[in-house]
């Protein structure tokens, strides 16, 4: 037979209600059951509440675990991000630094360290082909008057300028660079030693007739060349010293002119 807990809970204390009952020897045996039925009701209530209360302590927990586990990962996320972007910068920079040890700073052209690269390549060149290339080396004339004149800024923009008009004659033929201080070394590869020397030539009165004006002032600076041609086999430095030497003639012999080695 089934049993309604709720109607035999009823009839329980229907009976006990019951003033017929009260001398009963069974009822205070009954009452005792009763009381003990509620107080193992009322620890099933208290215990399911705990539990209750900690599963829901337990929730909260894990939700905060997770909600931090999740600010973690994004932290993370955001420092592999930095780090990225880091690496990124760096990379730039290593290549910025890269170009600027091959460029000066001063005239924006190809420094010593590049010229020299770039002659190393012409002399392999020249040894496969069996075609040489020229080579000038350019010092500008009385250069100290100038920054002693109207400044080392002055002097610094003149040096500029030169190298810009450098850069325009040469254009494609070959490469020009500052090869320190005032002088400039231009290196013309393709062509015959008569094209070279007419370049050469056209360039230094090109700059020896330019008037060049900077700042509310106007001057013009002479330059003297020296001119010299790769022979295949030869080492480097020979084709270099023969230009040098040329140079020093041109300085030697009153400046403002070419002299080839
Ligand atoms: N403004 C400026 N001056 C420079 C730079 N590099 C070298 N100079 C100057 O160039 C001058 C070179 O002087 P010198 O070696 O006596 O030669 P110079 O006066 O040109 O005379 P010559 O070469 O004999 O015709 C020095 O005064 C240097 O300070 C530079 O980057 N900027």
């Amino acid at each position: 037979m089934k049993v309604d807990p709720g109607a035999l809970e009823k009839r329980i204390q229907m009976l006990l209600d019951d003033k017929q009952y009260q001398g009963h020897p069974l009822r205070e045996a009954l009452a005792q059951l009763w009381r003990l039925n509620e107080e193992q009701w009322a620890r099933v209530e208290r215990i399911t509440q705990l539990s209750d209360s900690y599963q829901a302590m337990m929730m909260r927990r894990e939700h905060s675990l997770s909600a931090r586990f999740d600010k973690q990962l994004r932290q993370l996320e955001k420092i592999t991000r930095i780090s990225d972007r880091y690496q990124r910068m760096l990379r730039d920079m290593n290549l910025a630094l890269e170009e600027a040890s091959f460029l000066d700073p001063l005239t924006d052209l190809p420094n010593r360290r590049m010229l020299m690269r770039r002659l190393e390549d012409e002399v392999e060149n020249s040894n496969k082909s069996q075609h040489g290339f020229a080579v000038t080396m350019l010092d500008v004339d009385y250069f100290k008057q100038v920054n002693d004149s109207y400044g080392h800024q002055v002097g610094d923009e003149v040096l500029m300028r030169l190298g810009q008009m450098m850069q325009q004659q040469v254009d494609e033929l070959g490469i020009c660079g500052r090869w320190g201080g005032e002088e400039f070394l231009l290196l013309v590869a393709n062509q015959d030693d008569t094209r070279c020397l007419q370049l050469f030539d056209q360039l230094q009165r090109h700059i020896s007739g330019a008037s060049i004006d900077i700042a509310g002032i106007s001057l013009s600076v002479t330059v003297s060349l020296g001119v010299s041609f790769f022979r295949p086999g030869e080492p480097l430095d020979a084709v270099l010293n023969r230009a040098d030497n040329a140079l020093y003639e041109a300085k030697q012999t009153g400046r403002n002119r070419m002299l080839r080695a």
